[in-house]
């Protein structure tokens, strides 16, 4: 089956109340195969790490409270894919989560081509800082690091970005901070301050169907 765009749902793990100020906006996690991006996002969404997460793709919905406002971002773990579904993620979010592996140094050069590609495709080629935040994950592995951490600070501060190390497998506060951090610099977007209604409704389906040729597509 090909791939149908936009999404057909919104899963909604979790859910917080608060008054005032919203926002709302749409992130996408990615990164190459195995990098850990169902890790990271099934950790802010349970705080759990759970070990395997299968080949599914989904869309959650998670509200939560940053600097007094709530923050309601709807987060699309997404393998990456030069396909011309990747730009079409890639315009439909505001926000970009771009993970690697510090044990796998291909994963940290994707990084740098998607950064390019959402600059291009957003035309952010000019501006000093962006709505992207690199991660390194898997610090655990600390003993297998072929990636310096400086790497990851220097491909940041040349690409007007920000950087966090971290391990989804041994911690839930540097996750939190990551996406906190995330949040932070939309905020900056002011397209991103007034409250906008969720753009998909549903049931909660995988979309693991619709997306039937994700492995040959990815990288
Ligand atoms: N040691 C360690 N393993 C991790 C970490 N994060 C994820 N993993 C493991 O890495 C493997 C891949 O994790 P996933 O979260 O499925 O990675 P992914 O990027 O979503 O993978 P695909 O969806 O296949 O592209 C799994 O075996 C995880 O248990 C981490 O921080 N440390």
């Amino acid at each position: 089956a090909g791939a149908v765009f936009p999404p057909p749902s919104v899963h909604c793990l979790s859910s917080s109340a608060s008054h005032g100020l919203k926002m709302d906006a749409n992130v996408v996690v990615m990164g190459t195969e195995s990098v850990g991006k169902s890790a990271l996002t099934v950790r802010l969404l349970t705080r759990r790490f759970i070990g395997e997460y299968g080949d599914i793709e989904s869309i959650y919905s998670h509200s939560f409270i940053v600097d007094g406002r709530e923050t309601t971002l709807n987060i699309w773990d997404s393998p990456y894919s030069e396909t011309p579904l990747f730009e079409k993620k890639v315009q439909w979010a505001e926000g970009y989560i771009l993970i690697y592996s510090i044990c796998d140094r291909a994963s940290f050069n994707t990084v740098s081509r998607i950064i390019h590609t959402i600059k291009t495709t957003k035309d952010y080629l000019n501006a000093d800082s962006v709505p992207i935040v690199i991660v390194g994950n898997k610090r655990d592995l600390h003993h297998r690091r072929t990636v310096l951490s400086e790497e990851g600070r220097l491909l940041a501060l040349n690409t007007g970005c920000d950087f966090y190390e971290v391990s989804a497998a041994e911690n839930y506060h540097s996750v939190l901070t990551v996406f906190h951090g995330l949040v932070n610099r939309m905020k900056t977007d002011t397209k991103l301050t007034a409250k906008r209604p969720l753009r998909f409704k549903g049931i909660v389906k995988s979309m693991s169907a619709v997306f039937a040729r994700r492995r040959t597509d990815s990288f």
